[in-house]
């Protein structure tokens, strides 16, 4: 069988650690180098207990990975890396899947603004595909440099578009995506807001004032139907789980429109999103450890309207960055999409 020869910049972090996790019962891959330059020398299994007798891999420090030897390459890193060294990846012939927000966003001021760097890397923007399957199967297929999808995009996105793909949404309606994520979202670096007395027995919005994954929910929306993208509200919220994310999204449809029947036809050959009975409810630990986007869809009750209450949930780190990324690889490798992706969700 073939493999693929597997690089992971920042191995060290959430989702990189999900990545070896997803890899590791992956029939065609074979990571062959890791990097981290705070553990650079420590053998894998000194550090993640959970893959010792897995990998017989050292953290190394980027520039001494050879990464281009690779035939992909993941960056889970903070923004701006990716930006600075995928070029050079690409020239030597290596994809690239960026699980950073790097290349999601089209218009470079709209990056600047919410990202707070310089933009640097115009021309591999250019030929980056936005990396979330359900929307971009085709293009995904052919790229050499994927944007793997944000995490709470993705969650708000999917129940989203086969709405917008039928001009379901009536203008001048907000669009409220009210949303919730669990501590690992923030990634392993240390920070105050979520040391376990800040952040376990507490549950608290974050972000109201603008929150990055805006202008990205935005642009697919955008693409999609247009006129109505500055019509979405989104707030965050943090609650004191590891790991999941639950979107709770209000919409108001044009008269006559039915979700579940849209939603049902349009993911009928996407494997990994799940519609349920109408009027369910799904849970995020439905979800934990598996790369599943369930939705449920239910009608505002009493209202005077055709209003839906959205309901989408999935594992942050799972369908909403490793899982997605291992998904986009098996695409762009001409891998049956669900391949080294079948893991049931964890109970309880
Ligand atoms: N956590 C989540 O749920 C999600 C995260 N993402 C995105 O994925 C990316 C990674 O997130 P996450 O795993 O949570 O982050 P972490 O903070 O947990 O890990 C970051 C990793 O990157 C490495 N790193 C940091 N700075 C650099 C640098 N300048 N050059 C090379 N390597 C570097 C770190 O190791 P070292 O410093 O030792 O080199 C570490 O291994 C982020 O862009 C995040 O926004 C996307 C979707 C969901
Ligand atoms: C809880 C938490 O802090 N979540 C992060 C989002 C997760 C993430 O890393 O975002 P990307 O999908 O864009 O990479 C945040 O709000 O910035």
């Amino acid at each position: 069988m073939h493999k693929l020869n597997i690089g992971i910049v920042g191995a060290t972090g959430y989702t990189g650690v999900e990545l070896l996790r997803l890899l590791a019962r992956h029939p065609n891959a074979n990571v062959v180098a890791v990097t981290s330059r705070g553990e650079a020398g420590v053998h894998i299994a000194d550090y993640f207990p959970n893959l010792r007798g897995v990998y017989d891999l050292v953290f190394q420090n980027p520039e001494n990975a050879q990464l281009e030897q690779c035939d992909v390459v993941f960056f889970a890193t903070p923004h701006g890396v990716a930006m600075r060294d995928a070029p050079a990846l690409l020239a030597a012939g290596v994809k690239v899947i960026d699980l950073s927000a790097d290349f999601r966003i089209k218009d470079i001021p709209t990056w600047e603004k919410w990202y707070g760097l310089p933009f640097t890397a115009a021309d591999a923007l250019a030929e980056a595909v936005y990396g979330l399957c359900e929307l971009n199967r085709e293009q995904i297929r052919n790229a050499r440099l994927v944007a793997n999808a944000g995490c709470y995009p993705t969650c708000v996105s999917l129940p989203l578009i086969p709405l917008l793909k039928n001009q379901a949404l009536l203008p001048d309606m907000p669009i409220i995506a009210d949303c919730k994520s669990g501590v690992s979202g923030a990634g392993r670096k240390a920070a105050v807001n979520t040391l376990f007395c800040e952040a376990s027995d507490n549950f608290k919005a974050y972000g109201v004032a603008g929150h990055r994954h805006l202008p990205e929910i935005r642009q697919t929306i955008n693409e999609l139907q247009t006129g109505i993208a500055d019509k979405l509200i989104f707030v965050p919220h943090l609650t004191p789980m590891i790991r999941g994310m639950l979107a709770t999204t209000y919409v108001h449809l044009r008269d006559g429109v039915n979700p579940h029947d849209l939603l049902t036809e349009f993911y009928a050959d996407s494997p990994f999103v799940d519609i349920m009975p109408i009027g369910s409810s799904p849970e995020t630990r439905s979800v934990r450890g598996a790369n599943i986007c369930r939705i449920a869809v239910q009608r505002a009750p009493e209202f005077d309207g055709n209003v839906w209450i959205l309901l989408s949930v999935q594992d942050n780190l799972v369908k909403g960055a490793a899982g997605q990324a291992v998904q986009n690889m098996n695409v762009m490798f001409e891998l049956a999409e669900t391949t080294g992706l079948d893991d049931v969700a964890v109970l309880p």
